[in-house]
C-alpha cells in the first residue's frame, strides 16, 4: 500500500475496445476532478518515445496482446505517485486480467469501485473503425479490432465477474451504453455523486 494514496478514491474503468472508456473519462474529469490515467496512452506515449521498450510495446499492441503485467502496473503507479494531491483516479483499460487487478490492489491500493460500460461486439467494430478514420492509431484497424475484442472477451470479461462478486461492480448495461455519451455520463453520475 502506498501512504501517499491512502484514503484517494480509485475507480478502474473496464469495458472493450471503443465501448467508450475515454469518452466517459474526460466528461467525469471535467465534473469530478479526478486524474485520468489511461493505460492504453500511457503505453502509446511510451511508444512514441521512440525507446527500445517502446518498439516491443508496439509490435503487442498492433497484435491486440496484452503487454506485461509488470510494465503497465509500473507506468500507472508511477503516474498516481506523480499526482497524489488528486482526489481520486480513473484507472482506464486496466485491469485488463483479474490477476492484474489482484497485483494492483495488493502493491498500490484497493480500488472504491469497478465501473463497466457493456457494449456489444458489433458495435464496438464499427465504432472504432469510425474512430479509426482519424485517431491514427496503429490498433484502429479491421485485423486487430478483431484481436483486441478477441482478447477482451478471453481475458478481460473474467474482470467484471470477479468484481461484481466482490459487490465493487458498477455496470452501465447496455441499453444505455449504445445510446448518447451524454446518456451514458448521466449514469455514470450516479456512481460518482455517492463516492
Ligand atoms: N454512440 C456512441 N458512441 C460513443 C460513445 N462513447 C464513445 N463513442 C464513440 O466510440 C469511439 C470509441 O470511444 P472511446 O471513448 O475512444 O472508447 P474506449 O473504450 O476508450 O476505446 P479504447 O481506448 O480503444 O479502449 C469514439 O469514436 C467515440 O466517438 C457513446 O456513448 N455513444
Ligand atoms: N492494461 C493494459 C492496457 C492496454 N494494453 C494494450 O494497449 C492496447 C490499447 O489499449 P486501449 O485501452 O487504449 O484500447 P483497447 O485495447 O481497450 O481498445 C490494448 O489493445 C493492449 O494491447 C495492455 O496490454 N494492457
Ligand atoms: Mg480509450
Amino acid at each position: 500500500m502506498a501512504a501517499e494514496l491512502a484514503g484517494k478514491k480509485i475507480i478502474f474503468i473496464v469495458g472493450g475496445p471503443g465501448s467508450g472508456k475515454g469518452t466517459q473519462c474526460e466528461r467525469i474529469v471535467a465534473k469530478y476532478g479526478y486524474c485520468h490515467l489511461s493505460s492504453g496512452d500511457l503505453l502509446r506515449a511510451e511508444v512514441a518515445s521512440g525507446s527500445e521498450r517502446g518498439q516491443e510495446l508496439q509490435e503487442i499492441m498492433k497484435r491486440g496482446e496484452l503487454v506485461p503485467l509488470e510494465t503497465v502496473l509500473a507506468m500507472i503507479r508511477d503516474k498516481m505517485l506523480a499526482n497524489t494531491d488528486a482526489k481520486g483516479f480513473l484507472i482506464d483499460g486496466y485491469p485488463r486480467e483479474v490477476d492484474q487487478g489482484k497485483q494492483f490492489e495488493s502493491s498500490i491500493a484497493p480500488a472504491t469501485s469497478v465501473l463497466y460500460l457493456d457494449v456489444a461486439t458489433e458495435t464496438m467494430v464499427q465504432r472504432l473503425i469510425k474512430r479509426g478514420q482519424t485517431s491514427g492509431r496503429a490498433d484502429d484497424n479491421e485485423e486487430t479490432i478483431r484481436a483486441r475484442l478477441n482478447t477482451f472477451e478471453k481475458a478481460t470479461a473474467p474482470v467484471v465477474d470477479y468484481y461484481k462478486q466482490q459487490g465493487k461492480l458498477y455496470e452501465i448495461e447496455r441499453a444505455v451504453a449504445e445510446s448518447s455519451p451524454d446518456e451514458v455520463f448521466a449514469k455514470v453520475c450516479l456512481l460518482f455523486d455517492k463516492l
